[in-house]
């Protein structure tokens, strides 16, 4: 029998993804290399994962410092939430922006250490990197902890090339050696297409999305009008302001989706406040 108690989520993060009649008593936190029985959120969409939109921000809504300088904007607490949230999600993506400006691990790390006598490991996500020229470095810590059995397999979701095919061809050899696994989905405008994209994840196996940023990305997300795209939407607010050299994600959001949210939850996590939407049905 196990006697030590058991790390959980904050009741927050379990208010969003599941159902309250669900009994989650039993809730396993680990699992071994088989995620397959993990509780995760899911979509009422079997089509695509259920996606969580998440960021960190300023009070004057920005993202990054100047030129796109990576900040620490939460404080332990909520930086342990987002933790949290990685491990609840099949999958987390970012774009080529972030992985290469900030390098990023996209991993568990900062969740409470397991009790000695539980031989299971947290959840480790699939890294996930939107990158329409394979500009990923085969230097990256995904791969670097990929290479040392401490993350999964990145994957890159890239568009097929429509010229260049040559350069093309031996980035995507540099970065499957590397260890890197290559995904291909229809374009928009020259950028991923992002229902398809989520359709393909899907396909893959991918049950639950969280989609961390960048800039660019939280944008497409707010302005795909085409079809719906998130549940949540999950946001740190620290209480600094960055200035108006920062990065922010506001400008040019207009499409229907940032209508459709509907505000669930606030909660307080040390400093920061942690404000939870939801997608409305349309
Ligand atoms: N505070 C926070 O929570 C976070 C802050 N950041 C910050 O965001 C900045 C990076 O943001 P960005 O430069 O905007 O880069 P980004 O991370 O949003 O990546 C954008 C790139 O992704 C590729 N892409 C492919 N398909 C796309 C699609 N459908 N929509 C959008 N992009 C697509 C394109 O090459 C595009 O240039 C960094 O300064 C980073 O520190 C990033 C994540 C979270
Ligand atoms: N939740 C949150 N708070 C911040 O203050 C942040 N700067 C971010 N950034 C995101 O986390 C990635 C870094 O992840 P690792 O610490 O390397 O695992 C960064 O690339 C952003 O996606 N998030």
């Amino acid at each position: 029998m196990l006697t030590t108690e058991v790390p959980r989520p904050p009741a927050v993060l379990l208010d969003t993804f599941f159902d309250p009649s669900n009994d989650l008593t039993g809730l396993s936190l680990y699992t071994g290399d088989d995620n397959a029985l993990m509780p995760t959120p899911r979509s009422l969409d079997e089509s695509r994962p259920y996606v969580t939109l998440t960021f960190a921000q300023s009070l004057d809504a920005k993202i990054a410092g100047k030129g796109g300088k990576q900040l620490i904007l939460s404080g332990s607490e909520s930086m342990a939430m987002t933790h949290w949230m990685r491990r609840m999600h099949d999958a987390i993506m970012v774009g080529i922006g972030t992985a290469l400006n900030d390098d990023p691990q996209l991993n568990t790390r900062r969740l409470p250490p397991l009790p000695a006598e539980h031989s299971h490991k947290y959840h480790l996500p699939r890294p996930v990197v939107l990158d329409t020229n394979l500009r990923l470095s085969s230097n990256c810590k995904l791969l670097k902890n990929y290479k040392a059995g401490n993350g999964r397999r990145p994957w890159i979701v890239t568009i097929a090339p429509r010229t260049d095919i040559g350069w093309w061809n031996n980035r995507r050899t540099v970065l499957e050696e590397a260890g890197v696994q290559i995904i291909e989905v229809e374009s928009n405008d020259g950028q991923v297409h992002i229902p398809a994209l989520l359709r393909k994840l899907r396909e893959l196996g991918v049950r639950s999305l969280m989609v961390e940023g960048g800039a660019r990305v939280i944008q497409s997300f707010f302005n795909e009008s085409q079809a719906k795209v998130f549940d949540s939407v999950i946001v740190t607010v620290a209480p600094t302001f960055v200035g108006e050299d920062g990065v922010g994600y506001g400008a040019n959001i207009s499409g229907g989706s940032v209508q459709n949210l509907k505000h669930v939850q606030s909660a307080l996590f040390g400093r920061d406040i942690v404000v939870v939407l939801e997608s409305k049905e349309v």
